[in-house]
């Protein structure tokens, strides 16, 4: 008799033009995670994992427990609650829809699979929030681990911490501050999340609005998106995202969504502009479509740190994707390659369920 966990992590697109670091959509595109567990003994030494992968664009990844983002988040969260190693012989059967490296969130949500992976195989009982803390010390930006977590439209914050130092709880009162406790008096080096570094708060979102996704096929490292941008910024380039993140986090929860206003609170000035170079297409797609000439478009953006484009519609959606994927076709030297999905919004965010197998 053993266990099966299967885990259900949806994509996320971040920003949402001008909410960069904040705002997050989930998308109907998943990552499912199984574990299967026997109850023979553990192995001393070994990991007790042995991970399976299909889905998107698996050549690069590593199945080495220590190395493969999905485990090697679960052992880090494990560690810190007491377990060298997973507590009984694992099997990871890992099923990834969410294109690598193309700005929908594929390593947040392979970071919260992890967290949740861990929580269920050292039966941990974490609340949501410190779920939330765990992932924000591996993936260090909210927008899109707190989509992923909790589903929906999604916008969040960060307490500013030394995440090296990490934080020895001080009140032994729960069982989970004790175990968290123990594990770093045995190993000193464990860098232990600060309670509540990460605070979320749930958006409304019209039920007409749909994602759609043109996704260039060619990756992106976020790595390397973010080196793009500028230290500092001109404060009217601040000013002019504040204005339009202020009206995006109300304007797409209104029942008849009002094309204009969500297409110019979807406008940005912080991270778009320095990343143009690097997304060929991109500053014409964003300077061409709008609500007029394109019949059921919200707005447009970079979808995270690219190089997907996020448009978000009510109606005509594979016509709009056509539009945008003509922009790409037509890049010199034979054009960029793309495919599209339209995707819904959805509410539920990450998942675990548990079976006798
Ligand atoms: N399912 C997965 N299993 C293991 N590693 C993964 C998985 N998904 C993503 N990764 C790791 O994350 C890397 C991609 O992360 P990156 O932050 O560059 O892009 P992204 O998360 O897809 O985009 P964005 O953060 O802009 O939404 C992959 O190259 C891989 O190393
Ligand atoms: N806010 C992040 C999302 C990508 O993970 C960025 O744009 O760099």
């Amino acid at each position: 008799m053993g266990f099966t966990y299967t885990i259900n992590v949806p994509a996320t697109s971040a920003n949402i033009g001008p909410g960069f670091d904040v705002m997050g959509l989930s998308l109907s595109l998943y990552l499912t995670v199984t574990a299967i567990i026997t109850e023979a003994p553990s192995s001393p030494g070994a990991t007790n994992i042995a991970i399976q992968y299909e889905g998107a664009n698996s050549s690069g990844l590593s199945l080495d427990p220590r190395a493969n983002l999905i485990t090697r988040t679960a052992l880090y969260v494990l560690k810190c609650n007491g377990y060298n190693d997973f507590p009984q012989p694992t099997t990871v059967l890992v099923n990834n829809r969410i294109p690598l490296g193309r700005g929908l969130g594929s390593s947040g949500a392979a970071v919260v699979a992890g967290v949740l992976l861990a929580n269920a195989v050292g039966n941990l009982g974490l609340t949501q929030h410190r779920m939330l803390d765990y992932c924000l010390m591996i993936e260090h930006h909210p927008d899109n681990v707190a989509a992923a977590l909790v589903g929906g439209f999604v916008a969040s914050y960060l307490i500013e911490v030394d995440r090296s130092k990490g934080d020895v709880p001080e009140s032994e009162a729960d069982e989970r501050k004790l175990r968290e406790r123990k594990a770093v008096e045995r190993d000193a080096s464990i860098a232990l999340p600060p309670d509540n570094i990460g605070s979320f708060l749930r958006l409304g979102c019209s039920p007409m609005i749909k994602a759609i996704t043109i996704i260039p096929q060619f990756e992106l490292a976020t790595s390397k998106a973010r080196a793009a941008l500028p230290g500092t910024y001109k404060t009217q380039d601040v000013i002019f995202n504040l204005q339009r993140l202020a009206v995006l986090t109300t304007a797409l929860g209104r029942e008849t969504p009002d094309p204009w206003l969500i297409y110019r609170a979807m406008e940005d000035k912080v991270h778009q502009p320095y990343r143009m170079h690097l997304i060929p297409g991109l500053p014409e797609i964003l300077a061409t479509f709008n609500p007029d000439n394109t019949p059921g478009l919200l707005g447009i953006c970079l979808s995270g740190a690219g190089p997907t484009i996020l448009a978000l519609a009510v109606d005509n959606f594979d016509e709009i994707a056509a539009k945008i994927r003509s922009v790409f076709d037509r890049q010199p030297n034979g054009g960029i390659a793309t495919e599209y999905k339209v995707l819904d919004i959805v509410t539920e965010g990450s998942t675990c369920v548990k079976t006798e197998s």
